[in-house]
């Protein structure tokens, strides 16, 4: 079993690309020129976790980890929509954290069912069936499926039990498991005898919980001496610690008040992720088992201490695992500790809720324009998930969807903002995240750009002697409400083909546009 178990894995996962939009044109005999009829692309499927209490350990992980979703289907004429990518579901214990690269924590499972989207599907493109509008009856363009999300995540499986025992290698943690509940763990006579926690279920009367062993504590644990602090991670959770002495070890340097400090000392060592509703490992309740008391010498040394740990306010038992002795005291009151804890954290998650969920992107609608100095001069960077997005649909090799990403960005207000920032015709201006932009010599296509540019190429903003009529006023008014009805039925047509899930846009790290980073 121990070497089975595995409670620390990095998985990679790939979620699938949506599947390109279609551009084609209806045919009937006779008939040769029909409508637009290419359909959309398939979404492609997510990577989610859930959190599954048949499984225990991450070790199907640790031996696969690479998992991919599979891509949505592309379009096909006659209006056929290309099949969505299967969401890929991976189950994992309950209990198990889930963290990026630098160690921020994403999401933590702690309840059965609960999921996290750890890589969201692309979306399909748009056919040109979909894309058609009375101002463009017969678009000879669709739009590409957005690739997946593809990303490293830490997966950590932390113990989900209300009482966690601890002390030295051989102090009897293993036999109190042993003893109290019917879990069966391995106990010997050496030291690390237990490699990964034991859990096991205890019932007080009417009452039920969860008491898990840990690995040995040794002083220098928490630099690396015997399994390290590492294992702490299993005592995270668990809101009642038990400090399990041996009265009867022979080893010089040894005794309980020793023994004790010495944990303590490696445990404020130890960062832990969770604190519990706010209660840090240094905050949570502790009670002192002394062991082996069915030696006598242990007895009575159990017995001189046990006042001077009550004067620190710790609460003592002086127990036998193997001559089961002074355990129903301690059962009921660990039974008692862990309804005060639990009454304790159920109004501590009212208040703070323990459930770590990525934040939803803000705001997916807006964009700024970013002035970056560069040694030939000002770029003009756009950031903002929608500009992103359009431009990783657009197929850089069709003029027509190239004019349709420049109509999409100026309805957006880009190029009005381009102007704000500085930007005159030949700027450069990328669109996109730092590492994976796409790079345009700037031709400003917008009306309200080319009048704002004036006669003999002078910025009327300078001169600011240009009113417009009120013809103009009306083209403008009118080209503004084409605009917004042209935004909401685009958005119409993207909702209606299934694009967009009702899970929150995951932020894209590297979209892949493939050699388009030219000078379109
Ligand atoms: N005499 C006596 N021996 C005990 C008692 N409890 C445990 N032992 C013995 O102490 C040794 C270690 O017991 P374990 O339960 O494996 O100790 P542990 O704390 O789990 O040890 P590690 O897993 O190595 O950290 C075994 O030989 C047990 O039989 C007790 O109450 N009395
Ligand atoms: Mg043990």
């Amino acid at each position: 079993m121990a070497t089975t178990f595995v409670d620390r894995v990095v998985l990679h996962v790939a979620a699938g690309s949506g599947g390109h939009g279609v551009a084609s044109v209806h045919r009937e005999k006779f008939k040769p020129l029909g409508g637009p009829d290419g359909g959309n692309g398939g979404k492609g499927g997510s990577v989610i976790l859930v959190a599954d209490p048949q499984i225990t350990t991450l070790l199907d992980y640790h031996h696969s980890p690479h998992r991919k979703a599979p891509n949505g289907k592309p379009g096909a004429g006659d209006e056929k929509n290309g099949a969505d990518g299967e969401d890929l579901i991976l189950p994992v214990p309950e209990g198990t954290m889930v963290k990026d690269a630098r160690g921020d924590v994403l999401a933590d499972l702690v309840g059965p069912g609960q999921q996290y989207v750890v890589a969201a599907g692309g979306r399909g493109g748009l056919g040109n069936k979909a894309l058609a509008s009375p101002r463009r009856k017969a678009p000879g363009f669709a739009l590409l499926g957005e690739p997946g999300d593809e990303r490293d995540v830490v997966l950590e499986l932390k113990t989900l039990a209300d009482v966690a025992l601890i002390g030295f290698p051989s102090a009897g943690k293993s036999s109190l498991v042993s003893v109290l509940s019917a879990a069966k763990p391995k106990i010997a006579d050496y030291p690390f005898t237990t490699l990964v926690p034991n859990l096991g279920v205890v019932t007080a009367g009417a009452e039920r919980f969860t008491i898990a062993d840990v690995p040995g504590l040794i002083p220098g644990a928490s630099q690396g001496k015997g399994l390290g602090l590492e294992f702490l991670r299993h005592v995270e959770r668990c809101s009642v610690l038990v400090h399990v002495i041996d009265c009867a070890t022979l080893e010089p340097g040894r005794d309980p008040m020793s023994d004790l400090d010495a944990i303590e000392h490696e445990l404020s060592e130890y960062v832990a992720d969770d604190t519990l509703g706010g209660k840090p490992l240094s905050e949570r309740t502790r009670i002192v088992v002394l062991n082996k008391a069915d030696v006598p010498e242990a007895l009575d040394l159990a017995e001189m201490v046990k006042p001077d740990l009550e004067a620190r306010g710790l609460e003592v038992f002086i127990v036998s695992a193997v001559a089961h002795r002074g355990l129903r005291e301690l059962t009921f009151a660990l039974a008692r500790h862990v309804r005060e804890a639990r009454a304790e954290l159920e109004s501590a998650v009212a208040i703070a809720p323990r459930i770590v969920l990525r934040p939803k992107a803000v705001d997916d609608s807006g964009f700024s324009v970013r002035v970056e100095k560069t040694a030939d001069g000002d770029v003009f960077r756009i950031v903002g998930e929608r500009p992103t997005r359009w431009v990783r649909q657009t197929d850089f090799s069709n003029d027509e969807a190239v004019g349709y990403l420049a109509d999409r960005l100026n309805r957006l207000g880009v190029e009005d903002e381009l102007f704000k920032a500085g930007a005159v015709p030949g700027s450069t201006v990328l669109i996109g995240p730092e590492d994976n932009s796409v790079v345009f010599d700037w031709e400003p296509t917008l009306q309200a750009g080319a009048e704002l540019l004036g006669r003999r190429g002078t910025d009327i903003r300078l001169e600011d002697t240009h009113r417009p009529t009120r013809a103009e006023k009306r083209e403008q008014f009118h080209g503004r409400k084409d605009a917004q009805r042209e935004a909401r039925e685009e958005l119409a047509a993207e909702r209606k083909a299934g694009l967009w899930t009702d899970r929150d846009p995951v932020e894209v790290d590297a979209p892949q546009i493939d050699g388009n980073d030219g000078e379109h």
